[in-house]
């Protein structure tokens, strides 16, 4: 195990920034995951830890020892690709033993090895096989043998499922879970995919634009999200977003001149434009749309996944989703849909910055687990 310090690392191709400035802490025996969009830079950060790409500025330490000039093969880590990476005229057991070979450790300690990493990764029945006679999950999984087999101090694993197909995606997913309760092994996994980030990370990084957007337990982020683009990646359907303005008070102001949430104040000048946000799975739908925290709702597509419902509609021009658990009876006549303080989040519009209230309502625990571990909508996107 190894930890890591990433401290103001730039990437530049040519003048094209891809790294813009990275501090992060990975700590030993961590499992962190990287998200973020197509481009981010995720992958760059990645092949950085690796020294597979130098370091444009800033400073990359493996356990205390600055790496930046260190020589792949002397970090201590093992790197598992998208594309497995094998040698296609080796056999299962030569792919996952070649590191040792290299190394010269003799023959039966070498086969003894190889023989314990493929048990643990249910391959013992497959040792003599070449990569092109197996299933692409097999092939993934011996492409994991041969990052284990040298015992590594930190794994970094580029997209590394995205291959494979839905079930098989999770099938490897828990796999690799597993194999980190296991092995204990600082861990780095780069993926655009938001459930298996939210499902294997101990701590989640949302990267932007060669910049981190935010850092934390998956449950921080999804219930906290600190900026628009954060609310807006992560959950499926995304967040829903309504223009506001501050009134005098301190209060939301929607487009349709309501404020359904007359006890929520910001400490915001009066006229600043902000986007009241909510969840999906955070509306319900209420007859009588003049309570607070109602807004009116009106049903455009109704769309029943069998797991869920998702209702499309409009609140004051905005277009919004809804998710309501399979098998709500919607009411017969005009309903609203009503939103809890608690679920209510803003971002401002200037910069798409979180601004919470001046009180922060207790946030419901209950529907948030439920919510970010859904996984045939997350999936979905
Ligand atoms: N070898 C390269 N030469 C020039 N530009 C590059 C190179 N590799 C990456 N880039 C650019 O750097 C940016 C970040 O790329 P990177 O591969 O790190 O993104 P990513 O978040 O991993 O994307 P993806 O999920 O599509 O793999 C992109 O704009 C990309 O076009």
């Amino acid at each position: 195990m190894a930890s890591i310090h990433i401290s103001s690392v730039h990437k530049l191709y040519g003048s094209t920034p891809a790294v813009r400035g990275i501090d992060l802490i990975v700590e030993n025996g961590s499992f962190m995951v990287i998200l973020g969009p197509s481009g981010c830079g995720k992958s760059t950060l990645l092949r950085m830890i690796a020294g597979l790409e130098d370091i444009t500025a800033g400073e990359i330490s493996i356990d205390g020892r600055v790496v930046n000039d260190v020589e792949p093969a002397r970090r201590g880590c093992a790197m598992v690709f998208q594309n497995y990476a094998l040698y296609p005229h080796m056999t299962v057991a030569q792919n996952i033993g070649y590191a040792l070979k290299v190394a010269g450790m003799p023959r039966a300690e070498r086969d003894e090895r190889v023989r314990r990493i493929a048990g643990t990764l249910g391959l013992e029945l497959l040792l003599h096989r070449k990569p092109s006679e197996l299933s692409g999950g097999q092939r993934q999984r011996v492409a994991m043998g041969r990052a284990m087999v040298r015992s590594p101090g930190i794994f970094l694993f580029d997209e590394p499922l995205s291959n494979l197909d839905a079930k098989l995606r999770i099938q490897m997913r828990l796999e690799i879970k597993r194999l980190h309760r296991e092995l204990r092994t600082t861990s780095v996994f780069v993926t655009h995919d938001q459930v298996e980030a939210m499902t294997l990370a101990d701590k989640l990084v949302v990267m932007n634009d060669g910049l981190i957007e935010q850092v934390g337990s998956p449950a921080e982020v999804y219930r906290r999200p600190n900026s628009r683009f954060v609310a807006n990646f992560l959950g499926s359907p995304p967040m829903n977003f309504l223009p506001a303005v501050i009134d005098r008070e301190g209060s939301a102001c929607l487009a349709d001149r309501r404020m359904p949430w007359p006890q929520l104040r910001w400490d915001l000048a009066e006229g600043t434009a902000i986007e009241i946000a909510f969840r999906p799975s955070a509306a319900r739908p209420v007859t009588g749309a003049t309570a607070a925290g109602i807004l009116p709702f009106e049903a455009e597509m109704i769309e029943d996944l069998g797991s869920e419902i998702h209702l499309h509609g409009a609140v004051a021009d905005t277009i919004v989703a809804v998710a309501l658990p399979a098998g709500t009876v919607l009411p017969t006549v005009p309903y609203g849909i009503a939103i809890a303080d608690e679920a209510v989040h803003a971002f401002l519009a200037v910069n798409g910055s979180r601004v919470d209230p001046l009180v922060i309502p207790a946030i419901d625990t209950k529907t948030i687990g439920a919510d970010a571990c859904r996984e045939k909508s997350l999936s979905s996107i």
